[in-house]
């Protein structure tokens, strides 16, 4: 369960957000709808404290991020909180299965290579864990990030205009990966995007 409360930001006196309050339930979905520029990606670097809000607070399962230190931040979010990037960012020199692997040690977890091959084989890139991640197209990149988000069963998952490189077929499959994955671990889903395409994948939707 994620909520918000009175989230304000600011980069500079000129340039200051305050964001609707939000909340999503275990295992349920939410998406975030704005055009470029409204403050998407800075809301959701707030939702997982990777930028600290002016004021305003994020409680994810009873814990306000907002009164931890720097370091118990750190920690919590490894831990509790996937995110899928825009753009994936791998370690290039490593194999996809310890880009995966690399969730767990964030986190300060043992390796979970049984999980790692299990969300492979759900997401159709089992033959691909021993290869380099510059060796896979966009796509299985894309689903590599989601399974790397997935690794540590996350609180809540967040994900960060997730479809807007891909065509309509592979935007329809991985907004339902991202349903089926979250839901599977009972996770919160936060999607934050411009696609209007997303509309009537979620019930539950905030415009910025
Ligand atoms: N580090 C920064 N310093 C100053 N201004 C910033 C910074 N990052 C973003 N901004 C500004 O804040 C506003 C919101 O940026 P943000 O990236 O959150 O928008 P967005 O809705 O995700 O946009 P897009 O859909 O184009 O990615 C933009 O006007 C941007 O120029």
């Amino acid at each position: 369960m994620l909520t918000t409360q009175r989230l304000t930001f600011s980069y500079s006196p000129t340039k200051s957000f305050t964001f609707p309050d939000v909340s999503c339930p275990d295992s349920d979905a939410l998406l975030i709808l704005g055009q470029s520029g409204t403050g998407k990606t800075t809301f959701l670097h707030l939702l997982a404290l990777l930028l600290t809000p002016e004021s305003g607070s994020v409680v994810i399962n009873k814990t306000d991020l907002t009164t931890l230190s720097p370091a118990q931040t750190a920690a919590f979010r490894a831990a509790n909180v996937g995110i899928v990037y825009q753009k994936p960012h791998f370690v290039s020199s490593l194999s996809v299965m310890d880009n995966l692997l690399l969730a767990n040690y964030l986190a300060n977890k043992a390796e979970a290579k049984d999980r790692a091959r299990q969300l492979a084989s759900q997401l159709g890139f089992s033959e691909h864990l021993g290869k380099k991640t510059n060796e896979m197209s966009q796509g299985e990149q894309q689903r590599v990030s989601i399974a790397r988000a997935m690794m540590n069963q996350p609180a809540v998952i967040l994900a960060d205009e997730p479809t807007s490189s891909l065509d309509d077929e592979n935007a329809n499959r991985v907004i339902a990966l991202l349903h089926e994955q979250s839901q599977q671990i009972g996770a919160s889903l936060i999607v934050v995007t411009h696609d209007q395409r997303l509309k009537d994948a979620f019930t539950n939707r905030v415009n910025l």
